[in-house]
């Protein structure tokens, strides 16, 4: 902050740091590979998913709309079926996610009702967000079972996705689900601490990016494929998914599933794995969300309106020493 000879005030940063956004992030998108959701890749880790579940309904007792995007089906038909071998075609791909994605769903719902309450279940393809009616139709599926306190649990409908339809993976599914339901932060939860400058199971010494841009090209050429036997796009399509949510102003974390009470952790403002953010966002900060200031004269704290001149924040005061101020984020 500097202060000219006139008296005036300007504020030269007004984006708040991640941990603040964090923070006030109200809906959340929730994106769980299916590394996390699996023992070895193999039969559903029920108490990871228990765990899951307890910090998604504590995160609604704080007021947060809470999207979950599950994988798992196809681990788990896999493991239903007892088919220890690789899968060579596409049907018997859709058979174990047609089989799975109950067993998945079941899961959810038992698990839930120990907290007294429910999953809704909804499938996807590429063909749900191809026209305005249709993403009006997804919206409305979401923002319904969100207004019953039910969790919306979405998958891709794998059963019958084929090269037409498919999307292939849940990272670009979560992305196009934050778009259509306007989420402030999409969280992929996976096996790794976070993105790191290369694949830390092929480098050790790799160090992980704690904060960044969506979009940011750099971070193409740090990725890998995936690492696990059971995931399937690596983080070469989550930050793919990063730069397509940052579109629509959502802001990205990619975290490790597995740190005790992740979830909560960051919804205080923990700087836990990867944040990046959306630069659509930032604008869209700088352009509404500070509305006064709150200044210190002598011994008083005033509250001043402020006047915006391009991306800059001005307040005139009508003493030229130097004041402390504070922003005041959308009133608060
Ligand atoms: N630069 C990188 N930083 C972190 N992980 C990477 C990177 N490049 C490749 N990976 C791999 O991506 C994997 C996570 O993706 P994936 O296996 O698809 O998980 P999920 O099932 O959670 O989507 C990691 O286990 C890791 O080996
Ligand atoms: N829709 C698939 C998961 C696809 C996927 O993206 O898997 P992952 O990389 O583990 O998140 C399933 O439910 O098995």
């Amino acid at each position: 902050m500097t202060m000219n000879t006139a008296g005036k005030t300007t504020l030269h940063s007004v984006v708040p740091g991640r941990s603040a956004l964090q923070k006030r992030a109200r809906r959340w998108v929730i994106k769980i590979g299916s590394s996390l959701l699996t023992q070895d890749g193999q039969r559903l880790d029920l108490s990871a998913m228990q765990n899951f579940v307890q910090q998604i309904l504590r995160l609604r007792a704080e007021d947060i709309e809470v999207v979950l995007v599950s994988s798992g089906s196809v681990s788990a038909g896999k493991c239903h079926l007892g088919w220890a071998q690789r899968m060579t075609t596409a049907e018997e791909r859709q058979a174990a996610a047609s089989v799975g994605q109950s067993a998945l769903i079941h899961a959810y719902e038992n698990l839930l009702a120990e907290g007294g309450t429910h999953c809704g279940q909804i499938l996807l393809t590429r063909d749900n967000f191809r026209d305005r009616k249709r993403l009006k139709k997804t919206r409305s599926a979401i923002e319904m079972l969100l207004k019953m306190q039910i969790l919306p649990i979405i998958n891709e409908n794998d059963a019958i996705a084929d090269l037409d339809n498919a999307l292939g993976n849940n990272d670009h599914l979560a992305a196009l689900v934050s778009n259509v339901w306007h989420a402030d932060l999409m969280v992929l939860l996976t096996d790794q601490s976070g993105l790191f400058t290369a694949d830390p199971r092929a480098q050790p010494d790799a160090e992980m990016i704690t904060e960044g841009i969506a979009g940011d090209p750099r971070y193409e050429r740090m990725v890998g494929g995936s690492g696990g036997t059971v995931g399937t796009g690596g983080m070469l399509t989550k930050i793919h998914a990063a730069t397509h949510a940052a579109r629509a102003g959502a802001a990205t974390l990619i975290a490790d599933g597995r740190i005790p009470d992740v979830l909560l952790r960051l919804h205080k403002g923990a700087l836990l794995g990867t944040f990046l953010r959306s630069g659509k966002f930032d604008r869209k900060l700088r352009r509404d969300a500070w509305t006064r200031l709150q200044i210190h004269h002598g011994q008083q704290w005033m509250i001043h309106p402020m006047r915006r001149v391009k991306n800059e924040v001005d307040v005139f005061c009508s003493e030229t020493r130097p004041v402390t101020a504070i922003p005041i984020f959308n009133g608060r």
